[in-house]
């Protein structure tokens, strides 16, 4: 590592997956000019090479960031997800690696929100299927099937910021709501806690998935799952494509279990738009099938473009880690004449002190110093009176479990 920070204009930023233009333009309007973008996930070796000497990345739901990659990414110094999850990026390996990861937590919530509750009004009529029967010349008039919402009982898994809104938004169409949730919460309006997983899954109507992935909601929707669900009941999925086990999904469809189901996100999804959908649910017409688009609103993605953006600028200029999701969370006033340095550890006792000694024995003056940890990580940043020498920033380097350390200014 080099004396020098790099400067601005040379690091090298990567957009994917048609991440919205206004990140890119506030990475230029910044001075960052080596910016570069893509409107689809990159395949393996393509993303390997394109990272090799990357500063900054920036992905939505499909990129995937493995250890493996990683080992390849030796510049990088921290990852935007330009959406909600996060499970596409090994959060460990990153923390260990000293890269911070980003996200934006509510951007595209509404979004997604209004979609569900658009397609619940949908399935409970059963347009779907008579829509595509139209489409072929069919003339299906009959209110067999078809029902208002009002009334009805929606049950709500994972009762956090897309959970809360739909749970609103479904009481004014005058429909009750109940959710489970892992945690303790605040019920919204009338909403109510299930008493269990399984008694929700029993008394709804409509079941709605909005829990993230993890080890525990993974096939949260199995067979054993379907078997508890009405006769006749209606289950939506915009969360990740593996909480809902699509052979159990298929085998409800085809025993007309469940009247209809809504399914945005897949087990496996196609990395661009020019790759073929391929999935067992096609030749139902009684499912909707979107392109993981829950959130692929314009306004959401504008926003989502600014949020995350403006988080990465401001670790890259300031140091601040401010709502990262793998790392010790620092928020730094700017400090007019002085000079930081940022420090990033494996937390173990007596690092903050090796630091101090090495500017205290170069007769380097503090002015302030920042210091969190989190798990595995110790990460300090300081700022000091005059430009930090090439003798201090060496040791600085040098102390062992440093895991990477930054002249910012
Ligand atoms: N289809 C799409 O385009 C989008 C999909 N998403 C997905 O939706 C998920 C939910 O988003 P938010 O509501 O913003 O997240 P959130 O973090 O606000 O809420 C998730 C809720 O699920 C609960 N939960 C976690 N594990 C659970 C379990 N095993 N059983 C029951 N509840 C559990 C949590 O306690 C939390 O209350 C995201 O993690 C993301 O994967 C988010 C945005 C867009
Ligand atoms: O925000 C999320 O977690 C989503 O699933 C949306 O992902 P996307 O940005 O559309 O790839």
């Amino acid at each position: 590592m080099s004396i020098e920070s790099v400067t601005q204009d040379k690091l090298k930023i990567v957009l994917l997956e048609g991440i919205h233009a206004s990140a890119e333009k506030l990475f230029r309007d910044n001075g960052f000019l080596n910016v570069i973008t893509a409107n689809k996930s990159l395949p393996e070796e393509e993303l390997r090479q394109i990272l090799k000497d990357a500063h900054y990345l920036g992905i939505r739901s499909r990129t995937q960031v493995t250890p493996e990659l990683l080992e390849y990414c030796d510049n990088l110094e921290a990852i935007g997800c330009f959406c909600i999850g996060t499970n596409q990026v090994n959060l460990l390996a990153t923390q260990q690696r000293g890269i911070p990861v980003f996200n934006a937590p509510f951007a595209n919530t509404r979004s997604v929100a209004e979609l569900v509750l658009g397609e619940m009004i949908l399935l409970l009529r059963g347009i779907p299927a008579k829509n595509a029967a139209a489409h072929r010349g069919e003339w299906q008039k009959s209110a067999t099937d078809s029902y208002e919402t009002r009334g009805k009982t929606l049950g709500i898994v994972g009762y956090g910021h897309i959970g809360t809104q739909i749970g609103i938004l479904a009481e004014n169409l005058g429909m009750n709501v109940q959710y489970y949730d892992i945690e303790n919460k605040l019920a919204l309006g009338n909403a109510k806690p299930a008493d269990s997983y399984h008694a929700l899954l029993q008394t709804s109507d409509v079941v709605t998935f909005h829990v993230p992935e993890t080890p525990q909601t993974q096939n949260m929707m199995d067979s054993e799952a379907f078997s508890q669900l009405k006769q006749g009941a209606i289950l939506l999925n915009a969360s990740r494509g593996t909480v809902v086990d699509i052979e159990s999904l298929v085998n409800a469809l085809t025993n007309r279990q469940i009247l209809g189901a809504a399914i945005d996100v897949y087990p496996v999804e196609p990395k661009s738009n020019q790759e073929t959908f391929i999935s067992p649910l096609r030749e139902f017409d009684n499912v909707i099938l979107t392109p993981h688009i829950g959130g692929s609103t314009k306004e959401a993605q504008a926003n989502i473009g600014i949020e995350v953006a403006e988080k990465l600028l401001k670790y890259s200029q300031n140091g601040s880690t401010i709502s990262a999701v793998n790392f010790p969370e620092v928020g730094l006033p700017s400090h007019e004449g002085k000079h930081r340095i940022c420090h990033i550890h494996q937390n173990e006792p007596g690092i903050l002190a090796k630091i101090n000694d090495i500017f205290s024995a170069n007769r380097v003056n503090i002015s302030a110093q920042y210091l969190q940890t989190d798990g595995g990580v110790g990460y300090v940043v300081t700022d000091i009176d005059q430009t930090s020498s090439e003798q201090v920033f060496e040791a600085l380097q040098k102390i062992p479990k440093t895991i990477r350390a930054r002249i910012l200014y």
